[in-house]
């Protein structure tokens, strides 16, 4: 049996949510990844250091016996956010950095930001203090056709933002397309990007061919599969630049099967086999350690991580759903094979 061995992985952009979903959300990902950055788009919003410090020891509850896991938190940043709560950040090693949510770009934004450009105080404040800022990158223009939408916000902010803040720390989540792809290689090396197992391996055809699969539904939304093409040589490229972010996204059922369905695939329960999948499938197996376990780290400037984990050439299937104290979820791959499988 073909197996490889890689350092423990971290999982760069994670949604873990709060209170009963915790008890499923924090092992699944808690026995896989050593660290994860954890998202802020609770309701309300994780704003404020104590809140996200609060927020980290209810995830800390729920990691099983034995397992270590070292969330490192998100702040959600508002048009309130101040150079001070930057300063405040930067000196706490439980929080990693602030995320960036265009309001009513995707799952609870409604608190995100109305106007990028009033941004410039803060910015400058994590720019000077090395705090890193993620980035939902779409702008959400009603005028603007969502396929579009990542690549007009690299244009009219990114680009801007990177030009005025040279050495501010970026990384664009969840790349969608090929405009994503040469906006962070053309970027200094101070720029990176996440890419999700949904991203690499699929494109809009899955989502919207011979019957619409809710559960492919995510945001950024699917491109066409030249836009998948793109990112995929990005990964297989082996640049440090881009690296693993799941933007696992847990939903339950009846939220992502009903007539206005939420965004977000739970891959959670596959994650690092669907990575393996697809770099088995473009014959670039030896790119995965790199990706998963390693440029994040170098770019968080964290050290790599000294365990390894163990996945096993092996057929297995996917779960058709997972149980909830809120009911039950489909992850991401329900019910189809997948060709690696991690040793548990
Ligand atoms: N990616 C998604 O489709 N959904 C995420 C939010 C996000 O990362 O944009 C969620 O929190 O559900
Ligand atoms: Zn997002
Ligand atoms: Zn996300």
């Amino acid at each position: 049996m073909q197996s490889l061995t890689i350092p423990r992985p971290d999982d760069w952009h994670l949604h873990l949510r709060d209170g009963t979903m915790l008890q499923t959300t924090v092992p699944a990902s808690a026995t896989v990844f050593h660290r994860a950055i954890v998202m802020p788009n609770l309701v309300p919003p994780v704003t404020t250091v104590n809140a996200a410090l609060e927020y980290r020891a209810r995830i800390m509850e729920e990691v099983p016996e034995g397992v270590s896991f070292n969330p490192l938190m998100a702040l959600y940043l508002t048009a309130e956010t101040t150079p001070g709560q930057v300063a405040e950040a930067a000196a706490n090693d439980h929080i990693i950095g602030f995320k960036l949510y265009p309001s009513g770009a995707t799952t609870n934004s409604a608190a995100g930001v109305k106007s990028v450009d009033a941004l410039g105080p803060v910015l400058a404040a994590m720019q000077e203090h090395g705090v890193p800022l993620l980035v939902h990158g779409e702008v959400t223009d009603s005028d603007i056709d969502i396929f579009d939408r990542e690549r007009v916000f690299i244009e009219r902010h990114l680009i801007p933002i990177t030009e005025r803040f040279p050495e501010l720390k970026l990384v664009l989540e969840h790349i969608t397309t090929a405009d994503a792809v040469e906006f962070v290689k053309n970027a200094n090396n101070n720029v990176a990007a996440t890419m999700t197992p949904q991203h690499l391996l699929m494109n809009r055809n899955d989502l919207l061919v011979g019957g619409i699969r809710p559960h492919n539904y995510c945001l950024p939304i699917l491109k066409r599969r030249t836009h998948q093409q793109a990112l995929q040589q990005a990964a297989l490229s082996g640049s440090p630049k881009f690296f693993l972010g799941t933007d696992s996204a847990p939903h339950v059922q009846a939220s992502k099967e009903t007539a206005c369905g939420c965004a977000g695939c739970y891959s959670a329960p596959a994650a690092i086999e669907l990575y393996a999948e697809f770099f088995s499938r473009h014959n670039g197996l030896d790119k995965l350690e790199n990706f998963a376990s390693g440029y994040g780290a170098d770019f968080y400037q964290l050290p790599r991580n000294t365990e390894t984990i163990e996945l096993v050439q092996q057929q297995w299937t996917v779960a058709d759903t997972v149980d909830t104290a809120t009911g039950p979820m489909v992850p991401y791959w329900a019910g189809s094979t997948l060709d690696w499988k991690l040793k548990r």
